[in-house]
Parts: structure tokens; sequence; C-alpha cells
């Protein structure tokens, strides 16, 4: 078999399309444009395509995107003082601060003190306590978009064998979640896990969150198995790969997302989802 490939592209675009119809509306009825603040510290290159991705689909969607580039040197009391300036902030919908930080700076401390109402990260404890409970408010950008991905795909995953490989708070933890809400069966392999070959070997759907290239043997694929690459691994020749060996991979799989193309993108099209669902919510 050779596996059809989940169309990263054409999916966010018909999110950012839908999101684009709901700012519209708003607008229509003499609301405001809802507003996202991306904060960026310092000058990682990786960093600084994702977030410019971000600006260029908030134009798309029809959503001011507000931003904040800040020197590598950034003091946490000036990066705490301005998030806070942002919480209180009401023409402020959406609060992105973009990883990693530079090593001096505490992530956890900041992503804390963004007010989870306008956390469209989906990072918050209190968004991913939600989550965990079954009842989620705003919900991580990339296992969200993996999620529409494949429910818009129809792909089936009640009762499917489900195994994530990483165990990340961005990628990992809250994509188990996500599969366990749309009632899988979920293992979550990391880099203790023993005998990882086999538990791949054995799912029906396979996400993969390492940020190793090529780290997913194709030969552990299961036949008819559905396979999401979230790794997003930039080679010396400057070409991009994913963390499947994809060309393996495909002659295993039924469905397969491609790396560029899959996952990222669905990343921020779900940004640009959780900004206009954090405007609503917030009711302005
Ligand atoms: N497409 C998108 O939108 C996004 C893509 N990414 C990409 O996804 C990848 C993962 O990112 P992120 O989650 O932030 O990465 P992290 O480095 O934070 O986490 C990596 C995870 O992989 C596990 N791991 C590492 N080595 C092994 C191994 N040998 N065997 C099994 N598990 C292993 C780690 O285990 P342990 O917990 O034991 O350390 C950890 O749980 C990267 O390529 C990143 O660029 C990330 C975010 C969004
Ligand atoms: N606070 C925060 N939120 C994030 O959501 C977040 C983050 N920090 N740090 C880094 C990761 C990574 N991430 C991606 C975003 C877009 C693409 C993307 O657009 N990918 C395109 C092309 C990428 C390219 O050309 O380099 C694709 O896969 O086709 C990928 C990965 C968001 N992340
Ligand atoms: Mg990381």
């Amino acid at each position: 078999m050779t596996a059809q490939i989940l169309d990263g592209k054409a999916i966010s675009q018909e999110i950012i399309a839908q999101v684009r119809a709901r700012v519209d509306a708003r607008l229509a009825g003499g609301k405001r444009a809802p507003a996202l603040a991306v904060v960026l510290v310092g000058s990682d290159p990786a960093s600084q395509v994702y977030v410019g991705n971000k600006k260029r689909q908030c134009e798309n969607a029809g959503i001011t995107s507000i931003a904040y580039d800040l020197p590598a040197e950034t003091s946490e009391a000036d990066l705490l003082a301005l998030v806070t300036k942002l919480n209180h902030d009401d023409a402020v919908d959406g609060i992105l601060v973009q990883l990693p930080l530079p090593k001096h700076l505490n992530a956890e401390k900041i992503i804390e003190l963004i007010d989870p109402a306008k956390d469209v990260d989906g990072f918050h404890p209190y968004n991913i306590g939600r989550l965990a409970l079954k009842m989620p408010l705003l919900r991580p950008c990339t296992p969200r978009g993996v999620m529409t991905l494949l429910e818009k795909t129809g792909i089936d995953l009640v009762g499917k064998d489900a195994v994530i490989v990483g165990a990340s708070n961005i990628v990992g933890r809250p994509q188990a979640l996500e599969l366990l809400l749309a009632r899988a069966t979920v293992t979550v392999c990391h880099s203790k896990t023993k005998d990882l070959a086999d538990k791949v070997r054995g799912a029906d759907v396979v996400v993969a969150g390492v940020g190793i290239p090529n780290f997913v043997k194709g030969e552990w694929i299961k036949p008819g198995a559905v396979v999401i690459d979230v790794g997003i691994n930039r080679l010396e020749s400057g070409k991009l790969c994913g963390d499947v060996e994809f060309d393996v991979a495909r002659e295993n799989a039924s469905w397969i997302t491609p790396v560029p193309g899959g996952v990222g993108l669905m990343t921020v099209a779900t940004l640009m989802q959780n900004t206009i669902d954090a405007c609503e919510a917030r009711g302005r």
C-alpha cells in the first residue's frame, strides 16, 4: 500500500478561510478585528521563520498582529512586565511568547503569568488542566491542529491504538490528552521507553514529535496505520525533514503527513482559530 497524503496545506487554508469569515462577520457587525500579540525574544533563525509565518497568516485571517521583538538580553522582570501589560490591555485577545526563550528566562514562570483567557498557545497549566479534565478551553495549537487534520480527512479514532513518540509539554503530552478525548487508546513513549520499535509496530496511529530526523523507521509502521509527523528538522542542505523515515513509512501507511506541508501549517492555522475563539470567549 502507498499512503495517501494528509494535506496540511489545503486543510490549513480551509481553516484560515473559516476564521476570515468569522472576522468579516465581526467587522460587518461593527466589532474590531481580533488582535494577537506575538513576543519574540532574541533572533533564533527558526523562531524568526515561524513568527514570520504566524504574522503572514494573521494577515490572511484578518487578525491584527502586534509584534514585540525584544533583544536576547531582555531581563525576566521586563518580560514579565510586558506580559502583565498585555494581560490588562483590553485590545489584545491573544498572547504568544515564542519558545524556546534564552536560557536566563524561566519559560514556565512567564507562561504561568499569561492570562489563561488570552493563552492562545494553550500552554498555561489552567488550559492543560481543562483539557486533561475533558473540558477544554484554549487547546495547544499543534495537537489541536493534528486533530483537525484527522477530522477533516474523515479518519476515525474511536478505539484505535495510538502511539506517540515524544512526551514534551508542547507536543507529546497534550497530543495524548487530545487523542484520549477522541476515545483512542494512548501510549506515550519517550527517551526511557523500552522496546520502542515494538510499541510503534502495534499502533494504528503514530504521532512522532522527537526532534531527530528519520528517527521513526518506516519498517516499524503497521500496514494501514496513520502516520503524523510533527518533527521539523532542518538538514545541512537547508531542506526540512520530519522525524519519520517518510519514503519507507509511506509504503506501509494508509495516510501520512508530509514535512513541510503537514502539521506545521496546521499549527499556524490553529493559532488563528484559537485567537478568534479567545476574542469571542472574552465577549469582545
Ligand atoms: N510542526 C509543528 O508545529 C511543531 C513541530 N515541533 C517539532 O517537533 C519536534 C519535537 O519538539 P519538542 O516536543 O519541542 O521537543 P523536545 O526536545 O522538547 O521533546 C522531545 C521528546 O522526544 C523524546 N525523545 C528524545 N530522544 C528520544 C529517543 N531516543 N527515543 C524516544 N524518545 C525520545 C524526549 O524524551 P524525554 O521526555 O525522555 O526527554 C522528549 O519527550 C521537533 O522537531 C520540533 O521542531 C515542535 C512544535 C511544533
Ligand atoms: N510559543 C510557541 N508556540 C508555538 O506554536 C511554537 C513555538 N513557541 N516554538 C516553536 C514551535 C514550532 N512551531 C512551528 C510553527 C510553524 C511551522 C511551519 O510553518 N511549518 C511549515 C514550514 C516551515 C519552514 O518553512 O521552515 C511546514 O511545516 O510546512 C512549523 C513549526 C511552532 N512552535
Ligand atoms: Mg522543546
